[in-house]
């Protein structure tokens, strides 16, 4: 017996179409369906009325609750349940531990009608014999709490075909979830479609919601004001400059202009939607706006997705340096939605890259075989063109990477030690990105700076050669950038000195000893700084 547990396990009325979708979703998720109901006639070799008739109602749930229980551990596929099932307790129980590991219990909610007139057609059902319609609604609504108290995922199937419903409990199925911890925990939740979670995310709290992105994502921003729209609430449609211009104090005193003038109250809240820098920008306003409400991430790049939506770092750029001023303060959820890659530029794709192989290079090796094994389909990422395949490659990266992520920010959120090892590549990175403007891309400035810190590692004797070879040729195997000549040394190291790591007058990196463990390097030599400096020039 394997450790598996269903993919999904679906209930509901009888008529709901349990069998049809059930059927539909094993056919998506490429796995076996059982139906309990049809399982129990085989074990009893009786049909399911028969039995009713010659042992009875009780004894046919005791039949019931064993079969039901015999595939909740070491089956993996779809299971079906006969409508009466979960109002046993033992049925009711397992599902309850089941939904606790992990699984989905997706509640089929057929209108009444239609699902009458498909049950009244079978002539399997027992307990709707003689005044189906009558019978069905007493039922309905005796079962109607027990399913919605059981279900993780409720499916309305009025005006949805078996495909379209099957297709909504799949993608739930398919869905990861990261959960952060520490004194305001979340979940990171990614997959396709997650964004429809949002409203459950937001709470009935929220009147007014402030959806703040950029013009590039508009096709999504439509989307999730669509969605919140119709779950009631009162949205402000705010677009911001895009990339790291909108990152600035200016773009934050508009949008604080527009809360005041709109009457946001603390009750209300934000869903910062788009790449890194809208997201960062978002949480800021979040953030500050009455001392902070509640805020949304819904990233959209990878390097949003795998990094800043989730941590709750929020900021802007200022004169003095890149993320110098801000907060942290954490997001309410982060709903990385695969379907909005489909719009995600090659370029930004591969950037995104760098933060994904840096947590590889701290602590989760097996990003970097992943990466390795993958990196020509990475590398040539075509948004019009993501194969299932190369969907879950991705989806798996991202999952990896917000675990090295959550495991850092659930034990360290204010960075007092341990979450400075996030940090990796960073302070040459930033130093990058700020002497280029921010023409350079952040994960770019970070795939340079880890080549600069296993430079310093390799000079000061932390790691071999090997190790730095491995760095450039990975990177560049992903078509991310690996040396960095457009600067001075001087201009580099007056940077460094305000990375937010410098304590007084002195540098503070963060370095491997090893693949996959990283070390605090204080105050390391000035000639090795400067020697490191050298080697990642062309
Ligand atoms: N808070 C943190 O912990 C943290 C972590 C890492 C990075 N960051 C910050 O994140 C920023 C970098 O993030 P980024 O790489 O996402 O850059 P970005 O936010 O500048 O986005 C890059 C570009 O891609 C566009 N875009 C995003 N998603 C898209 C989509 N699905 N389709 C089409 N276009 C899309 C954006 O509008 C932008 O033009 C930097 O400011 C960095 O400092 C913050
Ligand atoms: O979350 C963190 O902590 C990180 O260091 C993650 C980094 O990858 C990220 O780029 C972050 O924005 C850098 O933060 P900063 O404090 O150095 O600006």
């Amino acid at each position: 017996m394997t450790n598996a547990i269903p993919k999904a396990v679906l209930i509901g009325m009888p008529g709901a179409g349990k069998t049809r979708i059930g059927q539909d979703v094993a056919s998506v998720l490429n796995v076996e369906f059982k139906d309990s109901d049809v399982e129990i006639e085989a074990r009893e070799q009786t049909k399911i009325p028969q039995i009713f008739e010659e042992r009875g109602e009780k004894a046919f749930r005791i039949i019931e609750s064993d079969v039901i229980l015999g595939f909740m551990h070491g089956f993996g596929g779809v299971l079906s349940l006969g409508g009466g099932a979960p109002m046993t307790d033992s049925v009711c129980a397992a599902l309850e531990r089941y939904v606790d590991e992990g699984g989905v219990v997706a509640y089929l909610d057929a209108d009444p009608s239609e699902a009458i007139a498909r049950a009244s057609r079978s002539g399997n059902r027992p307990l709707l014999a003689d005044g189906a319609a009558k019978k069905w609604r007493r039922l309905y609504a005796e079962r109607k709490p027990v399913f919605e108290h059981l279900a993780n995922l409720i499916v309305h199937t009025k005006g949805k075909t078996p495909m379209q419903a099957a297709q909504n409990i799949a993608d739930t199925a398919n869905e990861r979830v990261v959960h952060v911890d520490g004194a305001e925990p979340y979940d990171v939740r990614i997959g396709s479609h997650v964004v429809n979670h949002l409203a459950d995310v937001l709470g009935d709290k929220p009147v007014k919601i402030a959806m703040i992105h950029t013009t590039p994502v508009q096709r999504h921003s439509d989307r999730v004001r669509t969605l919140l729209r119709r779950a009631g609430y009162d949205v402000s449609d705010i677009t911001i400059p895009d990339a790291e211009a909108g990152k600035t104090i200016e773009v934050a005193n508009g949008i604080w202009k527009r809360l005041g003038e709109e009457g946001f109250t603390r009750s209300d809240a934000v869903v910062g939607l788009g790449g890194g820098a809208a997201t960062d920008l978002a949480g800021f306003v979040a953030a500050t706006w009455m001392r902070g409400i509640r805020y949304v991430n819904c990233p959209t790049s990878l390097l949003a997705m795998v990094d800043a939506s989730t941590g709750g770092k929020t900021g802007i750029n200022t004169e003095a340096g890149k993320n110098l001023v801000g907060s942290f303060y954490t997001p309410a959820g982060v709903l990385a939605d695969l379907t909005t890659l489909g719009t995600l530029p090659n370029d930004i794709f591969v950037e995104g890259l760098g933060e994904v192989a840096k947590s590889g290079f701290i602590m989760d090796t097996e990003i970097l075989h992943i990466l390795e094994e993958n990196a020509e389909a990475l590398r040539t990422f075509d948004p019009a063109n993501i194969t299932p395949e190369l969907e879950s490659v991705i989806a798996e990266l991202i999952e990896r990477t917000v675990r090295v992520k959550a495991h850092h920010v659930s034990a360290d959120l204010k960075e007092k030690g341990l979450r400075e090892f996030l940090n990796y590549g960073h302070t040459m990175g930033h130093a990058i990105e700020k002497l280029e403007h921010f023409r350079w891309r952040h994960g770019n400035g970070v795939a340079v700076g880890m080549v600069y810190a296993a430079e310093l590692a390799n000079i000061l004797g932390y790691i071999d050669r090997d190790l730095v070879d491995y760095h450039r040729s990975l990177l560049r195997s992903l078509g991310l950038p690996t040396s960095w000549n457009d600067g001075s040394f001087d201009d580099v190291l007056a940077l460094m000195h305000k990375d937010k790591k410098a304590r007084g007058k002195m540098l503070r990196f963060v370095v491997l000893d090893r693949p996959g463990h990283v070390v605090h390097l204080d105050n390391p030599p000035a000639d090795a700084v400067e020697e490191a400096f050298r080697r990642i020039q062309k």
